[in-house]
């Protein structure tokens, strides 16, 4: 037996959900590309969930439910209170998931139609969760939910508690179909590995969370922010990168383990943080980000991935350096729901080997003799 290191290159499922074949990401068969310009989120999470596109009335019938299922539980809300105000907005958000199956009496009915009002419940409640960490730990209340819109408008209203711009709910909308779903990522394969277990749907998303919050994964997106903060001004940006790129340190929202050609994600996160730049007439993080680029690219071959123009794009419309993955986990709970549904539905223990490589013939000596 031999391992293969971060089981890179290893295929371990089929799956009909999204594909990356050749540099293209599709969703069930549609490119990216067309979905980011032609499609709002909650198409694509109605998309990843029952495999076809909705058409109004179903899109209205999944609009409906999700606000329905917006607002959290009262303990899940009074536990969130007590929640030290300066964690980490991952842990809570992961501790504030796992709570929400205490409080749903279907949480452990494994049957289909159970777990798609769970994947829907899951998703409708993470927005309000994360915008209710947000306001209370700065001391303000936390905003209901409001039925019959958006989720990335929802989240924008929730956390803010006012309404928000439409420019902002758009960009975020596409950021969100951006993040949805991705093959076989860590967060993923870890969301399926727990419930191929037979463990229940929430216990697979908390595994999820867990495995996003890694800066090698979804966290890549706030490191990106806090090496913008650090660079400081775009006459900072050479020395700085190549003082990192000679003490071979990780550039943060470079590289990834599938695309070696580029994400084919990037080029709508740049985008957007160039109008997006253009529009507050502040470019100054964009600049930065594409004088970035030129060296990273230029001396190492790297390209950006999904993460790195995305911190420029949120914190242009205004939101705190710290929720940028808990919005990644916002938009890839569509993604990890489907995943789950499709390994309940085909379902295997995932249980690989380990190459041993310790110690071999050891005998136990008497404790005194240690
Ligand atoms: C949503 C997402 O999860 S997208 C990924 C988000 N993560 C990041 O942006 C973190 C920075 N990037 C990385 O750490 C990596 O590129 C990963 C984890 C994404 C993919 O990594 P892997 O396929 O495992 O590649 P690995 O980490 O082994 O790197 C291979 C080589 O490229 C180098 N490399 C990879 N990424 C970077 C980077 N961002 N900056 C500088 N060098 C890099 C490594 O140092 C290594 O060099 P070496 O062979 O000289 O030792
Ligand atoms: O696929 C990966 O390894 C990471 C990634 O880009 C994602 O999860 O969106």
């Amino acid at each position: 037996m031999t391992a293969t290191k971060g089981l890179e290159g290893i295929v371990a499922t089929t799956s009909s959900i999204s594909s990356i074949i050749d540099g293209v990401l599709t969703y069930r068969g549609f490119n990216i590309d067309d979905l980011a310009e032609n499609a709002t989120f909650e198409e694509v999470a109605y998309l990843l969930w029952y495999g076809k596109l909705p058409n109004q009335s179903e899109l209205n019938e999944l609009l409906g439910k999700l606000g329905e299922y917006a607002a959290i539980p009262a303990g899940v809300l009074d536990a969130l209170k007590l929640y030290p105000k300066n964690t980490n907005s991952m842990a809570a958000l992961r501790t504030a998931v796992s709570s929400l199956a205490l409080y749903d009496e279907q949480a452990n009915d494994m049957s289909h139609e159970a777990n798609i009002t769970k994947a829907i419940k899951i998703q409708a409640q993470i927005p309000t969760l994360i915008a209710a960490f947000a306001r209370l730990r700065e001391g303000k209340e936390p905003v209901a939910p409001k039925k019959g819109v958006s989720v990335a408008y929802n989240f924008l209203y929730m956390l803010n508690g006012q309404e928000p711009d439409q420019v902002a709910v758009k960009a975020l909308d596409q950021a969100l179909v951006l993040h949805a779903d991705h093959e076989l990522n860590a967060s993923t394969f870890a969301a399926r590995v727990t419930v191929a277990t037979l463990s229940d749907i929430y216990s697979g998303i908390t595994s999820a969370i867990g495995a996003l919050k890694g800066p090698l994964h979804g966290g890549a997106n706030e490191a990106v922010m806090v090496m913008l903060e650090e660079i400081g001004s775009i006459g900072n940006v050479e020395p700085y990168i190549n003082e990192k790129l000679a003490n071979k340190v990780k550039i943060m929202g470079f590289g990834h383990r599938v695309y070696k050609n580029g994400d084919p994600r990037a080029k709508h996160l740049q985008k957007m943080s160039r109008e997006l730049g253009k529009m507050t007439g502040n470019m100054e993080l964009y600049e930065m980000s594409v004088k970035i680029e030129e060296l990273v690219t230029g001396q190492k071959g790297l390209k950006p991935n999904v993460d790195f123009y995305s911190a420029s794009v949120y914190t242009t419309l205004g939101i705190p350096r710290d929720l940028f993955t808990p919005i990644f986990a916002i938009s890839r709970a569509s993604g990890w729901t489907a995943h789950i549904l499709e390994q309940y539905e085909n379902n295997r223990l995932i249980r690989p080997r380990a190459e041993y490589t310790g110690p071999v013939d050891q005998k136990v000596t008497p404790i005194s003799e240690r």
